[in-house]
């Protein structure tokens, strides 16, 4: 053979092989193959950590209490604009009732309510002095809202507080409150449902009449009963929640984890991964902001075994849920004055639940606090509230059924102020016979307690079941109150855990609270980590 031939083969040779190691090398970027190495010690970045598999959710720090500086209405109500969230979504125009499948929606009520034909928005009296500090601000009233708040005050009609006057408040632990010694105590005794609990108001304890001409009598306070229902300690009964996201860990957790470790990723499997997101209620943009991240860390961090995988997923599902956002509950007094908590939401949410549940952490860590029954929709509501401060050792405003929800939350703050409360917490209602009716009520009970005391926090109750029609109401809400921050209630009725991800990138507001089962004790912080791993 001479030279150029010899030489030829080489340069052939050669040619093959560069092609054969390009080949590899362009398909190990598109296909990851991971190995089952879950005995192997450390994990991608040098890191030993050992992933908790127990699906338990562990949000072990307790609940997170902050001092508001009040929350503004929302911008004057632009018809079709959602509200904008932080990180830009597909924009949405919010819509009428989208959803099919027999969910209430927002104005929905599956019965027509008993008091629909006369039900209106009344005139509530307040003090003439204050007028002038939300005229002021001509963001806060939108007059053409709501169509009666154009009709005269009637100054005579509350009484004024002294509420620059009012003592600071400051927290007390509640003499009638026994803590037991042990969470297992808990165990054994859990808590009635509120719902099943007996009607126990009194006949002489339903309110007042409550009219417009005549002076506002003092508001319907009703009494704490001398004794109450035991109350946990926060932290430690926070471990009764193991296991409740297990549907959730099902679909999102181990589907996820049993794709990324079955062997290959190729694009069928990548498709696969998305469906899987998609079907747990991620929503789209999260979705594919998961999946992108995914698709690069693995192949840039040469992920190869399980449990590198599984610390990437977790890596990039937490890096998702914006775990830098400030989800303490603006549940601290200030500046001589209680802080006041709207709760808001569509009927069923889990409004009244959760503002018992928030009640009771609240009154076991030591504040006084004070319940607004501003459903004035139907006498059921309030009574439920009014169950729930029995329970949990807090006074309730109630009005009477159908009056104005406006004029029962005014009182509520007015007498949390009066009597140095530390939190003032009120219960919206959730129907109307209208979206336009509840809307214009709801904004009208904010701007009314706003004319007394900032509202600190506007919670939104979504009911994690319901998947999209949830959004659907929050991008309403949100159109009227700013919400400052929501609770996620039944997420152990679902295996769509991935509602959370959706509501904060559609809304742009964190998620606080999360509602883990029907108990009195079912409330937990949301923290992002302790949820991610719960999941995987
Ligand atoms: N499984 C489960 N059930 C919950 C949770 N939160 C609330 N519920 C239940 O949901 C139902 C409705 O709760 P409510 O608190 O009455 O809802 P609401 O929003 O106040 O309803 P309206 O007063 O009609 O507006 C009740 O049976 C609660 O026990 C939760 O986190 N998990």
């Amino acid at each position: 053979m001479n030279t150029p031939i010899i030489i030829g083969i080489v340069i052939a040779v050669l040619v093959l092989i560069a092609l054969v190691a390009g080949g590899v090398a362009l398909s190990r970027r598109r296909r990851i193959s991971l190995s089952d190495d879950s005995g192997a010690q450390g994990a991608v970045d040098g890191t030993t950590r050992q992933v908790d598999k127990s699906g338990g959710y562990k949000a072990g720090s307790g609940f997170s209490f902050s001092q508001g500086g009040g929350v503004g209405l929302a911008e004057p109500p632009e018809p079709t604009a959602p509200t904008e969230p932080a990180t830009p979504a597909a924009p949405v125009p919010p819509t009428e009732r989208t959803e099919v499948d027999g969910q209430p929606g927002v104005g929905d009520d599956a019965s027509v309510p008993r008091d629909s034909a006369q039900r209106g928005i009344q005139d509530v009296a307040l003090p003439a002095d204050e007028d002038t500090a939300v005229v002021d601000d001509p963001a806060a009233v939108d007059d053409t809202a709501v169509a009666d708040d154009t009709a005269v005050v009637d100054d005579t009609a509350v009484e004024t507080p002294e509420a620059a006057q009012a003592p600071a408040a400051t927290p007390r632990t509640p003499d009638t409150v026994e803590v037991p010694e042990s969470p297992a105590e808990l165990f054994e005794a859990p808590a009635p449902d509120a719902d099943t609990l007996p009607d126990t108001i009194p006949a002489e304890a339903e309110p007042e009449t409550e009219t417009e001409s005549a002076p506002a009598a003092e508001p319907d306070v009703a009494p704490t009963p001398a004794t109450t229902e035991e109350i946990a300690p926060t932290a430690g009964r926070l471990n009764r929640l193991r296991g409740r996201l297990s549907r959730s860990q099902g679909a999102i957790g181990k589907s996820m984890l049993g794709l990324l470790g079955a062997g290959d990723l190729d694009e069928d499997s990548w498709e696969e991964i998305e469906d899987t997101l998609l079907m747990a209620d991620l929503g789209t943009t999260a979705t594919m902001a998961v999946v992108e991240r995914l698709r690069t860390e693995l192949a840039a961090n040469n992920v190869r075994t399980a449990d590198e995988a599984r610390a990437t997923l977790r890596r990039v599902l937490v890096d998702q849920l914006w775990p830098e956002l400030d989800r303490s509950v603006r549940a601290l007094p200030h500046a001589g004055g209680p802080a006041v908590i709207l709760v808001v939401g569509v009927n069923g949410t889990g409004k009244t639940t959760t503002t018992g549940k928030l009640a009771r952490v609240l009154v076991a860590d030591g504040r006084r606090v004070l319940l607004g029954a501003a459903d004035t929709f139907r006498a059921a509501a309030a009574d439920q509230l009014q169950t729930w401060g029995e329970r949990v050792g807090a006074d309730v405003v109630r009005g009477k059924e159908q009056a104005d929800p406006a004029s029962v939350a005014f009182d509520a703050v007015a007498k949390g102020i009066d009597t140095g409360v530390d939190v003032v917490m009120i219960d919206t209602a959730g129907r109307l016979h209208t979206k336009t009716g509840l809307m214009d009520e709801l904004g009208k009970v904010k701007r009314v307690v706003e004319k007394k005391a900032p509202v600190d926090e506007v919670l939104l109750v979504l009911d994690a079941t319901v998947g999209q029609n949830g959004l659907t109401q929050a991008r309403v809400f949100a159109e009227v109150v700013d919400i400052s921050g929501v609770v996620l209630t039944k997420l152990d009725g679902t295996a769509k855990g991935g509602i959370v991800f959706h509501v904060q990138e559609e809304l742009g507001v964190p998620v606080k609270l999360v509602g883990l089962g029907e108990g009195a004790d079912d409330l937990a912080p949301f923290e992002p980590e302790a949820f991610v791993d719960a999941l995987l």
